[in-house]
């Protein structure tokens, strides 16, 4: 029986801004979000980025409040059953994503299985997952960082393009790619990320000069400005890599809503590969649903964070290991917080390992001896050593 749901505020600031075609942020805000029943806490993480398809600040934190009061008093089954019930959240997944990993951490620590086996019981969920280094916008990445990353095992090395114009973008990854210092014989993917940034021509012109110059282009993510489904199977057509949607996904799919989620060909898309991001699509259950569609399809997946605590990054890497997609995953941000609210998951070696402990794996630091209403943030340094984007420009914050 649950006997206590609540939700702390939290502010973590970022070792350097994060920026994209869709702007950036220098810090991350947001709740840490708790279910306690039968001795056992389960938690959650709700940290809104309307530029990445979730809610505002101030509707996660009004959905918060409304949910959490209705969970006391029912079991665990009982509360989630309630939640996909619950059609008023269709417009605030950050907050039901947040909700959804806290009883869903919980059912699993009282079953004693890890949440990926929680989620998917009957399939094989893994517990490596192969992750790309996200180096920032291609305009603050040097050579020599490509060089770092590979090195520590990174095989995929994600950039964010269309900050600059398409023009610049291509003579900056023609700058990175030069030899002898990168060159041909270097084994990395470049995954782009344009957030959107370019029109259709842009795009086709693009894709047109990255094949005739050879360039070890992984994937491109959210080229189009407007991405229909025509226009992403023309150029999918054109391009040897895959063309991927994300923040457009959510709401074009209306994927927030599980009945009309059903109805969803993912076959429709256009694209060879979905980033799917379970904080803006509602939750764990509905994307490892979406997923598995996809898969069904020939359509590729890779699960992404929302550059949240650890507290959303371990339920999503747990999602990941559910899915069990063959290639890197999107979940190697926690370097890029300089303060979190527990021992996040990082990668060695390229991977990120799952424990084989009961729940998501998020366990919050000590509370410290001052009550500020505030949930504790302690500062963290990168494992490695290595700061996530050493040549980002720190102003941007
Ligand atoms: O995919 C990754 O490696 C990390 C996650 C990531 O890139 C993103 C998270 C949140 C906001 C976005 O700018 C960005 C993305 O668009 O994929
Ligand atoms: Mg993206």
């Amino acid at each position: 029986m649950i006997e206590h749901a609540g939700f702390r505020p939290y502010e973590l600031p970022l070792r350097h801004a994060w920026n994209s075609a869709r702007g950036g942020f220098a810090q991350r805000c947001g709740w840490l979000v708790w279910v306690e029943a039968d001795g056992l806490t389960g938690y959650g993480d709700c940290a809104p980025l309307p530029a990445a398809g979730t809610e505002t600040h101030e509707a996660a934190g009004a959905a918060l409040a409304r949910l959490t009061a209705s969970l006391p008093g029912q079991d665990v089954a009982t509360g989630l059953a309630a939640l996909d019930a619950d059609g008023d959240t269709s417009e605030t997944p950050a907050a039901r994503f947040a909700l959804e990993c806290a009883l869903t951490d919980l059912a699993s620590r009282h079953q004693g299985l890890s949440l990926r086996d929680w989620l998917a019981p009957d399939s094989a969920p893994i517990a490596r997952i192969s992750v790309n280094a996200m180096l920032g916008p291609l305009g603050t990445v040097r050579g020599e960082d490509l060089v770092t990353r590979h090195a520590q095992g990174f095989r995929v090395l994600k950039l964010k393009v269309g900050v600059e114009t398409p023009a610049s973008d291509l003579d900056a990854l023609i700058a990175l790619m030069r030899p002898p210092l990168v060159g041909a014989g270097l084994d990395v993917g470049l995954r782009l990320d344009a957030n959107g940034a370019w029109s259709f021509d842009q795009a086709r012109r693009l894709i047109e000069r990255l094949i005739q110059l050879r360039l070890p282009i992984e994937s491109i993510e959210e080229p189009l400005t407007e991405p229909t489904p025509e226009r992403l199977a023309a150029l999918q057509a054109l391009a040897p890599f895959p063309l991927a949607l994300d923040e457009s996904l959510p709401a074009r799919f209306a994927t927030h809503d599980t009945s009309r989620l059903a109805g969803t060909d993912p076959a429709q898309f256009g694209v060879r590969r979905l980033v799917l991001k379970p904080a803006a699509l509602g939750g764990l259950r509905r994307t490892l649903e979406l997923a598995r569609r996809a898969q069904a399809a020939g359509i590729e997946v890779v699960v992404t964070s929302l550059v949240e605590s650890a507290a959303g990054l371990w339920p999503t890497a747990q999602l990941a290991g559910a899915i069990a997609s063959p290639i890197p995953q999107g979940l190697a941000t926690a370097d890029w917080l300089a303060a979190d609210l527990g021992r996040a998951p990082r990668p060695c070696a390229g991977r990120l390992e799952l424990p084989d402990r009961s729940g998501s794996g998020f366990v919050p630091w000590p509370p410290a001896s001052t009550d500020s209403g505030t949930q504790e943030a302690r500062a963290v340094e990168p494992v490695s050593g290595d700061d996530p984007n050493p040549g980002a420009n720190p102003s941007l914050g």
